[in-house]
């Protein structure tokens, strides 16, 4: 099961709010309840955040079918706007609806509106299969870095319900189980939304992959008793200079990998790099509703009324960073020098 598919004018999302407890998927005929998905998280990770916003403007564009073309592509200018303010951090929700309105722009003002959205629906399907590609493409350059029986540390989670196919640090780690150089996994469980311990400690047990849950407080530990020997994660934006945004947390475990002499991978594709800001402190950062924190499966865990802080993402600075795996290959350090290469292969 995607976590992402369409068919017959319909998107259908895996409600990952929901899991592991019950696989349920969502039906959206409309874009506002995508849009609403997005928002509530029933999908997300970056690359599919992006694909459901491509998809998202296919619905929105339907509902424009009557409309002769300049008010139908104004229309859709409005729903990419909206759908814009659902989530800040991941870049490729924006990279995605930024290929979308290109192929808008790109058709004449005499165009008819149901070209249009052949053509809108053709670009999506064309994100959705290229983020497969670049899944496969990660996964094997990736699993290079591994070259003998190795533990790994996740955090959050950046596998299939991340994406639209295997998965970007998860697809990594898939790949380097097959050729047997994965022994476990240690899956941080990703306090307040627990992506970590409800969809990694999931995902990796349906593949029979051997996985370890720990709190987020336990990683230092893990580290210290050489549990691990390497950590992956993914990544919701990557600067210029190679800081790179991602799960709160992610930031914490990077300094713990320094402090122990471990490396600490990062897999993205290219959709996942802001080619626009120089440095990670131009990324902006999700605050999300405090009761995430002060609560737990429903049940308070915090006095009534306490400040709360609640940054969903954090930045790794590229110091950090051992490697960043691309579906163009590793990138190392100095990375403004190899992103401004990938830049150029991305244009
Ligand atoms: C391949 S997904 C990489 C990231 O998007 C993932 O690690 C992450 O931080 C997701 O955050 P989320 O808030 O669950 O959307």
């Amino acid at each position: 099961m995607r976590s992402v598919a369409w068919s017959n004018n319909c998107l259908t999302l895996l409600n990952q709010t929901l899991l592991p407890n019950k696989v349920e998927t969502i039906a959206c005929n409309d874009w506002r309840r995508a849009a609403e998905a997005i928002r509530r998280l029933e999908v997300r990770g970056a690359p599919a955040i992006g694909a459901a916003a491509a998809f998202a403007l296919v619905l929105g564009a339907r509902e424009q079918a009557a409309l002769a073309f300049p008010e139908f592509k104004s229309n859709l200018q409005e729903t990419a706007e909206a759908l814009r303010q659902t989530r800040p951090t991941a870049v490729n929700l924006f990279w995605a609806i930024d290929r979308m309105l290109a192929v808008l722009e790109g058709l004449p003002d005499t165009a008819d509106s149901a070209a249009a959205i052949q053509a809108l629906e053709q670009e999506a399907i064309t994100i959705a299969d290229e983020d497969k590609e670049m899944n496969a493409k990660m996964a094997a350059f990736g699993a290079s870095l591994f070259t003998s029986p190795t533990c790994v540390l996740t955090h959050c989670n950046a596998g299939a319900l991340a994406t639209v196919d295997i998965g970007t640090a998860l697809g990594v780690i898939r790949q380097a189980w097959k050729q047997g150089n994965i022994t476990r996994v240690f899956a941080d469980e990703t306090r307040p939304l627990l992506q970590g311990a409800r969809l990694t400690a999931w995902e990796l047990m349906q593949d029979g992959i051997p996985v370890t849950l720990i709190t987020d407080n336990m990683a230092g530990w893990v580290m210290k008793n050489k549990m691990v020997q390497a950590v992956i994660v993914g990544a919701d934006r990557i600067a210029l200079n190679g800081d790179v945004a991602n799960k709160i947390g992610t930031y914490s475990v990077a300094v713990l990998a320094k402090e122990h002499g471990i490396p600490f991978y990062v897999a993205a594709p290219s959709s996942t790099f802001d080619f626009k800001i120089a440095s990670g402190s131009d990324i902006p950062i999700e605050e999300r509703s405090a009761t995430e924190v002060t609560s737990l499966g429903g049940n308070c865990v915090a006095p009534q009324g306490v400040h709360v802080f609640n940054p969903a993402f954090d930045v790794t600075p590229h110091s950090l960073v051992t490697a960043i795996i691309t579906e163009h290959g590793l990138l190392h350090a100095p990375y403004d020098q190899a992103i401004h290469q990938l830049s150029k292969l991305c244009k």
